[in-house]
């Protein structure tokens, strides 16, 4: 029997997904597909993370992020939207003057559909090797209407102007990308209708295609709703090998990362979020935990996490935002156990890990020696703990092997201790109650 009542909330203001918008797929393949490589991984600390900030990076402090993502591995890196403030343009411009910009590192710049945001953003990005001019507009009804003000046909001509603006002021190194914003609400018939006159404006082909975007700007639904669209586009775009599908989830419903792995599975080749998730409200779509989960399946992520904690400080430094101590893979605890079975089972797990040619030790889904983190840190005693995470800790910091015969009366004296501190006991603590209880 269910005991729960009604919360009183007034719940019928919402619409679900398939009342506000078409999802046009039945016949889906992606739940049957597996992810056995890395997608083409893109930052958009510097743009969609940035632009989320009270206290926006300055020029040094965009510097360090943008060096970071290349000391990670990164080879495409969204630098800003110059044409928002001196200092975007600035950056911009920074990085043009010469020496940042790896060769195999291509940049991005975001623009609104508008001629004198364009034209900014072409003036900014003049002398760059290699760069991706990205323009959005909003497509989904609601922001067309009121946002914009406009009609459907409205829209898309507007979209056709100012493409081939771009056209023309494209250099030789410049590739196209296009969002249509709000992709998850727009109706699938003109997300790709829009899309595919895109192709063919652009006149996109296998060596200098096009970028469809398709974000899902503001979640609206469960991941496999998201993973259904982009599936219909993926068989829908025309000239698909001169069309790289790539996603840019957020995280409204804490569902940003499933969002991306679900779009993968349905054929996103790339995808654009933030380290830590940092971005607009919940934030982007989580870099880290995205890379690491297909690390922890036996896959090249393609970036480099070797020093988890270097990469969470220079984020921190640069964003002005703690990462939180749960946070997937590089917060403080997440290979820490406090609790007695928790421990036991780690505990033996790490006295037996060099046995296995796979990593299995219970509780830790990567080895966090792999990411920079020392052993030490994964056992933490207080209260909820347990005879063999004391022993462990004893034996690893001091050597001392807890008697079998006084493990758990050493147990229940540290339990005593710690009930009575409401305290966590360090190694150090539990050294001196050990000679304190058997050896006065
Ligand atoms: C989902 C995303 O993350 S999209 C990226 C969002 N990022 C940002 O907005 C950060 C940078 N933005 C800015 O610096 C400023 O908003 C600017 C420079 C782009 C524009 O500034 P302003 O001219 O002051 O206009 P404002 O910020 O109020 O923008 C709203 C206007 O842009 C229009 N607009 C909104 N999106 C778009 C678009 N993609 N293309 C064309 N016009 C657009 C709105 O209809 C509105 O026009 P109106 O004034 O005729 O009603
Ligand atoms: C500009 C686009 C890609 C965007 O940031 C969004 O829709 O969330």
């Amino acid at each position: 029997m269910n005991p729960q009542r009604p919360s009183g909330m007034p719940y019928q203001k919402y619409l679900p997904a398939h009342e506000r918008v078409e999802i046009p797929l039945t016949d889906r393949t992606w739940p049957a597909r597996r992810l056995t490589q890395a997608p083409l991984w893109v930052s958009e600390d510097l743009r969609d993370g940035n632009q989320a900030l009270a206290e926006p990076m300055d020029v040094p402090r965009k510097r360090r992020m943008f060096d970071l993502l290349v000391g990670m591995g990164f080879k495409e890196i969204v630098i800003g939207f110059p044409a928002a403030s001196r200092t975007d343009f600035g950056f911009v411009r920074h990085l043009a003057a010469g020496g940042a910009v790896p060769e195999d590192v291509t940049v991005s710049v975001l623009t609104a559909a508008r001629a004198d945001l364009i034209e900014q953003t072409f003036a900014a990005v003049e002398g760059l090797p290699r760069v991706i001019v990205h323009l959005y507009t909003p497509t989904a009804p609601v922001w067309r209407e009121v946002v914009l003000g406009r009609e459907r046909a409205e829209v898309h001509a507007m979209i056709r102007q100012v493409a081939a603006r771009m056209a023309r002021l494209a250099g030789e190194g410049t590739r196209f990308e296009f969002s249509p914003e709000v992709f998850n609400l727009t109706e699938p018939d003109f997300a790709l209708e829009v899309c595919n006159g895109l192709t063919e404006l652009w006149d996109a082909s296998p060596d200098r295609p096009v970028i469809h975007n398709l974000p899902a700007t503001v979640e609206i639904s469960s991941p496999n709703v998201y993973a259904d669209q982009i599936e219909y586009m993926h068989r829908h775009l025309e000239r698909r090998d001169a069309v790289v599908l790539s996603v840019h989830p957020h995280n409204d419903r804490g569902t940003g990362v499933a969002c991306a792995e679900l779009a993968m599975l349905a054929g996103a080749q790339r995808v654009e979020g933030c380290l830590f998730g940092n971005g607009e409200r919940t934030g982007n779509v989580d870099l880290v935990t995205l890379a690491l989960n297909l690390y922890s399946q036996g896959v090249d992520p393609m970036l480099d996490f070797s020093d988890i904690d270097a990469v969470r400080r220079t984020v921190e430094e640069c964003i002005r935002l703690p990462v939180h101590p749960r946070h997937p893979y590089g917060g403080e605890l997440v290979y820490t156990a406090f609790s007695g079975t928790h421990q036991d089972a780690i505990g033996k797990g790490l006295a037996r890990a060099g046995e296995d040619s796979h990593w299995s030790v219970p509780y830790l889904p990567i080895d966090p020696s792999d990411v920079g983190r020392a052993y030490e840190a994964v056992i933490r005693v207080n209260s909820q703990s347990g005879k063999g995470g004391i022993a462990y800790l004893l034996r690893e910091h001091y050597g001392l092997e807890l008697p079998e015969e006084r493990r758990a009366d050493f147990a229940r004296v540290v339990q005593a201790a710690a009930d009575d501190s409401g305290l966590e006991l360090t190694p150090e603590d539990l050294r001196k109650l050990y000679h304190a209880t058997y050896q006065a």
